[in-house]
């Protein structure tokens, strides 16, 4: 890994001399812009976490010296090599190193030490697009339209340069203190054929090694169908990102992974009356299913998305000389002398052991209300379980557990529907296993899906020793998981007035499929 940071790298060019962009040669020795540096941690007084990723933890830093302020973006080495990241680790680093553009955030140096990788990146103190959502309700229409038009002239330049976002959604849109718009978060991003950006040698660039491939309720449906990757779908995203200003939560929003997929599938949108007719049409249009169709993919490039209604007035040429919004609240920090208070949460021993913090709950998803999860890999759609429905019954929740055999385990598919019923299925044969309805009667109970990996069953029977025929007993339903899904942690409770009976599966060890 120390070599992966190195300064001096032999690189891959494209030798594509269409683009009026420098050509870099292949194989020709290459300097970041942003250099490698010999800081160590301790030339930075550290501040607040801004947030944690996936792999990383992004916190405020000053460098003692200069008293410049970063997001200092820190990764634990031995979990980036264990997740198999350093290739997405690589792509982001060396991406980020040239793009050059006021809504891209920007990379000014990297370092390492023994446990951590660092990159400095250029600090975003007005804090994500998706808690001024979150605060203010959403957006009213001017507001929107301000920072959608600078999204939409970064996403010009990042597509400009062969690139493909593939994570836009109001979580990586970043703002300055004074209310500018940021693209960030580029490990997710493609590079296509026939990009001006160098790609170093093993840099993540295929699709199979992918396992960051955006966020369930922004994928376009043509990702779902396993299509490659387009720059129409960052246009989608977009789309589901003004609709998520305009309304406070995104257009494709459902329980589970499983229903949202279902959503975009049939591009089930409803839009509330209280959007302008340009606001929705720009939507719609956006949310084209042919990705081609999406403004700014077609023909006529991104003067087709600029000139729509919903843009009127704005000032393509000046738009980063415009006033933003007010931000919903103060910037988390202001610069300045002494503004670092320091989080109890954060010192700087906790470096190297990010790997512990991420694992520990939801992944590093933050777990916010609204928030939505991050897709551990879109294969977890596959339209090959729908042949074990009946008509009509939909699925509410599909995941992988481990099966305990004798000695051995197998792997098995869980399939809950909204019968409700449990279905056990092989998933290398393609063969029901078995099944659990638990009611001959579906008003006795309903299935709620709170996460990909936890559902709850809620009956509304009392509790007492007899329960009505063609119903499940509390021990029963114990016994039936208990025999098929010995990984999975159950809980049973009861609630105060002991009239209903909640069962609660936790699949704690549930497969990232
Ligand atoms: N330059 C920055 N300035 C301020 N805050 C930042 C900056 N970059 C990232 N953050 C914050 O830190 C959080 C973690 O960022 P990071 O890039 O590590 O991961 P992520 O994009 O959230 O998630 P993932 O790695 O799972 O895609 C972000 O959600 C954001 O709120």
């Amino acid at each position: 890994m120390e070599k992966d940071f190195d300064s001096k790298l032999r690189i891959e060019g494209n030798n594509n001399s269409s683009t009026n962009c420098p050509t870099v040669q292949r194989s020709k020795s290459f300097a970041f812009r942003a250099p490698q540096e010999h800081f160590s941690i301790q030339d930075f007084e550290l501040g607040k976490i801004y947030g944690v990723g996936s792999y990383s933890k992004v916190v405020r830093a000053k460098k003692i010296d200069t008293g410049t302020v970063y997001a200092l973006k820190i990764m634990d080495k031995k979990f980036i090599t264990k997740e198999n990241k350093t290739a997405y680790v690589k792509l982001e680093r060396i991406v980020l190193d040239q793009l050059d553009h006021p809504g891209v955030v920007r990379l000014f140096f990297t370092f390492q030490d023994t446990f951590s990788l660092y990159m400095a990146l250029e600090s975003c103190e007005g804090g994500e697009l998706f808690d001024q959502i979150t605060s203010k309700g959403h957006l009213s229409e001017d507001e929107a339209r301000f920072y959608t038009a600078e999204v939409v002239d970064a996403l010009e330049y990042i597509h400009s340069m062969g690139l493909i976002h593939r994570d836009i959604k109001p979580e990586n849109l970043l703002l300055t203190a004074d209310g500018h718009i940021k693209i960030a978060d580029f490990g997710s991003v493609k590079p296509m054929q026939d990009s001006r950006i160098t790609v170093l040698p093993n840099a993540a660039s295929d699709d199979k090694a992918c396992t960051f491939v955006g966020t369930a309720a922004y994928v376009p449906p043509e990702v779902l169908n396993s299509s490659p990757a387009t720059f129409g779908n960052d246009l989608w995203a977009l789309g589901c990102t003004l609709y998520q200003m305009l309304s406070g939560t995104s257009p494709f929003k459902d329980a589970s992974e499983w229903l949202i997929f279902q959503r975009i599938i049939a591009r089930d949108i409803r839009f509330p009356n209280y959007f302008s007719d340009a606001a929705r049409d720009l939507i719609d249009r956006l949310l084209d299913v042919d990705p081609s169709g999406r403004p700014g993919a077609g023909p006529g490039g991104y003067a087709v998305l600029k000139m729509h209604p919903f843009f009127k007035g704005i000032d393509w040429k000046n738009i980063r000389g415009q006033t933003p919004p007010k931000l919903a609240s103060e910037p988390m920090v202001q610069s300045g002398e002494g503004d670092d208070v320091h989080d109890s949460s954060w010192n700087p021993s906790h470096i190297g052991d990010i790997s512990a913090k991420i694992n520990d709950g939801n992944g590093g998803a933050s777990s916010s209300e609204g928030s939505i999860t991050r897709l551990a890999s879109i294969d977890s759609f596959d339209s090959k379980w729908q042949q074990f429905l009946d008509p009509g019954e939909s699925v509410l929740m599909i995941s992988m557990v481990k099966k305990l055999q004798k000695l051995t385990s197998k792997k098995v598919q869980l399939i809950l529907t909204n019968k409700p019923k449990l279905i056990y299925v092989d998933p290398s044969k393609l063969v029901v296993k078995g099944n659990i309805i638990w009611s001959d009667n579906s008003n006795d109970l309903s299935i709620q899906v709170s996460s990909p990996s936890h559902f709850k069953i809620v009956t509304v029977f009392p509790l007492l020793p007899f329960y009505p025929p063609g119903c499940i007993s509390k021990s029963d339903i114990f016994k039936l998981l208990q025999s098929f899904t010995v990984n999975c942690v159950i809980v049973l409770s009861t609630d105060d007035n002991l009239k209903n009976m909640n069962v609660t599966l936790c699949s704690s060890k549930f497969y990232d499929t």
